[in-house]
């Protein structure tokens, strides 16, 4: 069977797998684990956020540039202290040909080491600032989870922002207006509902000053999942790396800039997949599908004259020109030995957005007709208005796949006031906002409480309740309505801590 042999909601991590597959995004690197092929529908995804992206942060005044690959261990010396944690996923090289290098070298995982020793040279007044470069590159991070296509594996592209700043303010500034663009990626782009808000303690990056987030949702197992950061890293690396300006206001004094450095990966591809995804197989956003409408003559066999094949290919080729016109990326399928049902499965599974048949009854009443993906509603098309049809119709699926999975979202995010509903929220495959007191101790305390202990022996494998605990997600920027919870008064609603809330905070399962 060319389908889907397994169902999203039987055994999700196995659709997930076989849709990436099937649907020719990935292929796995057999020859070392952890490493993915991005083909051609995975790449235009990419290139498209790429293309986006890329518009909105030149017109802030944000410079590209392309630093080396590797890193020494001079250099990581300076950021030390938060990069022990890290090390284990550190990739080295240690040979060149047949001779040890003399120092090994690591392949970047970010590139903080890499850039601010050049950030401290060319920084030497304030009127150097802001300084705003960004690489789009691949990084390497020797994971030892288990990996899986986008999500999580050991080399991924994305791009990293890294900036300076004269001022907490201005820093502050920019790193808010990057992450509203990474929320754009999502909403505008991807057809996919976040929550914008700041890290707790626990999980912000630990070398920065404060991080901000994107938070997606994955309805299937209710969890949450991290779509993008935006942190400030305060002066932290300027001290590090000894990057000061001349202070304006004090002439002979010098102020250590201010930093923000800024991620967002080819994740991004994986959370799409997975929210919008179903038992037929991808389901793509148009404004980021390679192939936006497939056209598929149907109608045309061995009886068919020469003459009608003919004229029918023909008008075919003139419905794709008037598509193409219009800016729609319309392809064709004239593969012969194929039914029109196989293709259309086949086109299907490859999330195609929209398709269009046509055939010789279709031509009688100068029609084209329609199915879209999403819903799976069919309809005519007057060839005559194909064009701006198509147009609008791509549109409104866009739309309607956003507003779908924003209700979603949006339904599965419950406010708790009470201890004792969080778990069944959890199970019941919601993220939760509840008053919390920010402690970090709380936090860890909190993710143990709501871990399961118990194994379910009589529940089958994939339909035992999960047991991972729920961790932090973010604090969102806006906290839900309701006068439940008032800072510094509200009790957090951890039952061991005696500390106040200070804020609604989201938390779940999380990848
Ligand atoms: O997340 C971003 C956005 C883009 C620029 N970098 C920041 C922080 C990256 C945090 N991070 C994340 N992962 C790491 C893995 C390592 F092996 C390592 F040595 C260091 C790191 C590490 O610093
Ligand atoms: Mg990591």
């Amino acid at each position: 069977i060319i389908g889907i042999t397994v169902s999203k909601d039987e055994n999700f991590p196995a659709w997930y797998q076989e849709v990436v597959l099937k649907a020719d995004m990935v292929e796995y690197y057999q020859e070392i684990s952890g490493f993915f092929v991005l083909r051609p529908l995975a790449m235009h995804v990419w290139n498209e956020i790429r293309k986006w992206f890329t518009a909105h942060i030149e017109g802030m005044g944000v410079d590209e540039v392309s630093f080396p690959l590797f890193l020494s261990s001079k250099s990581l010396e300076k950021e030390k202290d938060h990069v022990e944690g890290f090390a284990p996923e550190l990739a080295w090289v240690t040979k060149a040909g047949d001779k040890d290098l003399e120092v090994p070298v690591a392949i970047r995982p970010t590139s903080e080491a890499v850039m601010y020793p050049y950030y401290s040279k060319w920084i030497r007044s304030h009127r150097d600032l802001p300084l705003r470069l960004n690489q789009w590159n691949s990084v390497v991070r020797w994971e030892a989870k288990q990996t899986t296509p986008f999500l999580r594996t050991r080399e991924f592209l994305w791009q990293e922002g890294h900036t300076a700043h004269l001022t907490e303010d201005l820093a502050g500034k920019e790193v808010l207006e990057i992450l509203e663009l990474y929320a754009g990626v999502y909403e505008q782009l991807l057809a996919l509902p976040v929550v914008r808000g700041r890290k707790t303690e626990n999980e912000k990056f630990a070398g920065g000053y404060y991080t901000t987030t994107v938070e997606a949702y994955v309805p299937t197992n209710g969890r949450g999942i991290q779509g993008g950061t935006s942190h400030c890293l305060g002066q932290n690396f300027s001290k590090m790396f000894d990057i000061t300006v001349e202070d304006p206001g004090n002439k002979g004094s010098h102020i250590h800039v201010w930093q923000n450095s800024w991620g967002l990966s080819t994740r991004v591809i994986g959370v799409m997949v997975m929210v919008h995804g179903d038992d037929k197989g991808l389901v793509l956003p148009p404004r980021v599908a390679k192939v936006q409408t497939i056209l598929v003559p149907v109608g045309i066999n061995k009886s068919t004259t020469p003459g009608d094949r003919k004229n029918h290919e023909d008008q075919v080729a003139e419905i794709r020109a008037t598509l193409k016109k219009a800016g729609v990326r319309a392809e064709a399928d004239w593969r012969e030995g194929y039914t029109p049902a196989w293709k259309f499965n086949d086109w299907e599974l490859k999330g195609v957005p929209l398709r269009l048949e046509f055939g010789p009854k279709d031509a009688a009443k100068e029609v084209v007709s329609y199915a879209r993906r999403d819903t799976g509603e069919k309809g005519t098309i007057p060839i005559a208005d194909v064009g701006a049809k198509v147009t609008e119709l791509l549109e409104i699926i866009q739309k309607d796949m956003y507003s779908k999975a924003e209700t979603s979202f949006r339904e599965h995010r419950l406010k708790i006031t009470k201890w004792g509903d969080v778990l069944p929220a959890l199970d019941d495959k919601n993220v939760v906002l509840i008053p919390f007191c920010l402690d970090g101790k709380c936090e860890d305390r909190m993710k143990e409480l709501t871990t399961r202990v118990d194994d379910q022996p009589d529940v089958p494998e994939n339909h035992k309740l999960p047991s991972m605990g729920m961790k932090s997600l973010c604090i969102p920027f806006d906290q839900p309505a309701g006068d439940e919870l008032v800072p510094g008064e509200t009790a957090c609603l951890n039952p061991e801590c005696k500390g106040k809330a200070q804020s609604w905070v989201m938390f779940g399962r999380s990848y």
